[in-house]
């Protein structure tokens, strides 16, 4: 398991250049309080908006940075203590930056790091070819990375977060700017290594991976814990509900009135769309279930129909509603 428990983080600024309060210096609170659980054989995920300080609590458990102050423990192992054993316990993908050599081959990037990790020779070959196929990538292991797609280098960068075979692996962003089908396949991967006992620690600004991946998150805003739970719990808590979306073939002021005042008699506010078509899409949220009544009210005031959709909440209407009460906006 990996603890963290009230950790705090405060950058300052201390180079010229930078403005200084006149008490001093100036002081960032990246992470502040943070207590968090992430067992083995589970994904748990880390939301919050830009700045929240998920980079920052990801790299101090990595032991990339240290702690202002509050601890962390690694199966009981404190990285301040014991770096070299909780390093061979974890491992750290981060989507946004590069993390293999694009002169090497595939196959090379991976004995290289293998090597930094001091794995045994004997047991890292075999390793290598495992992770290759886990990945795809046994056809392109011996293809320079410079030759790879994006989703290639990614891919290869998942297998070079495994290949200390940790406990457990910390994703910052693991899917970021990659094509759907390459993301879906890295989920797969990542759902895979879970079930097989991998704790995973997940932060993604794509809320329906986390809603797929993550039997737990934790919500987090200017560094501090806003809420924790199971996407659906989330989800149930912050009252969202389900959302109708209707389609309505042209504009029409007398529709959009009928839908106003529908909207009104149930205490709702409804969301009108004007397409450049001149379509309308009305959207409301209600407990009640509404879709009947609603197009009932349109087809009255003389709309007709072009769509129906009805959405179960998602951890996005979630996540925005929590973001919203806590009063806080994207950095
Ligand atoms: N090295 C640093 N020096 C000073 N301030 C920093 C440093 N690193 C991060 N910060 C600040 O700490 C806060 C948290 O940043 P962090 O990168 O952890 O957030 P994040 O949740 O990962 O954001 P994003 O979603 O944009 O990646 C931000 O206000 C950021 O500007």
């Amino acid at each position: 398991m990996i603890e963290t428990e009230d950790l705090r983080k405060e950058f300052r600024a201390g180079r010229a250049g930078i403005v200084r309060r006149r008490s001093g210096r100036a002081v960032t609170t990246a992470v502040d309080g943070l207590t968090l659980a992430i067992p083995p054989g589970r994904v748990t995920g880390l939301l919050g908006l830009n700045g929240a300080g998920k980079t920052t609590t990801i790299k101090i458990i990595a032991t990339l940075l240290r702690q202002t102050s509050g601890t962390v423990r690694v199966d009981g192992l404190d990285p301040l203590r014991d770096p070299n054993a909780v390093r061979r316990r974890i491992n750290l993908i981060a989507g946004g930056e590069r993390m293999v050599y694009a002169r090497m081959t595939g196959r090379e990037n991976l004995w290289y790091f293998g090597q930094l990790y001091d794995v045994p020779r004997g047991v890292l070959r075999p390793r290598i070819d495992e992770l290759l196929a886990l990945v795809g990538l046994d056809a392109a292991a011996d293809t320079v990375v410079e030759r790879y797609s994006r989703g290639m280098a990614q891919r290869l960068s998942i297998a070079r977060g495994l290949i200390n075979d940790p406990a457990y692996l910390l994703l910052d962003e693991p899917t970021l700017g990659l094509d759907a089908p390459i993301a879906r396949d890295l989920r797969r991967v990542v759902a895979r290594l879970a079930r097989e006992g991998k704790g995973v620690l997940l932060t993604s600004h794509y809320l329906a991976e986390v809603e797929e991946l993550c039997r737990h998150v934790y919500v987090i805003g200017d560094g501090r814990h806003l809420t924790e739970g199971s996407p659906a719990e989330l989800t149930a808590r912050t009252g969202c509900h389900r959302r109708v979306r209707v389609t309505v073939a042209g504009h029409s002021a007398r529709v959009e009135s009928a839908v106003a005042a529908f909207a009104g008699r149930l205490g709702a506010r409804a969301d009108v769309e004007v397409a450049e078509n001149g379509d309308m899409t009305v959207s409301l949220s209600h407990p009640d279930e509404i879709a009947g009544p609603l197009t009932m009210a349109i087809v009255d005031a003389g709309g007709t129909l072009a769509g129906l959709e009805v959405a179960e909440p998602s951890l996005e209407d979630a996540i925005l509603t929590l973001n919203d009460e806590a009063g806080l906006v994207t950095a």
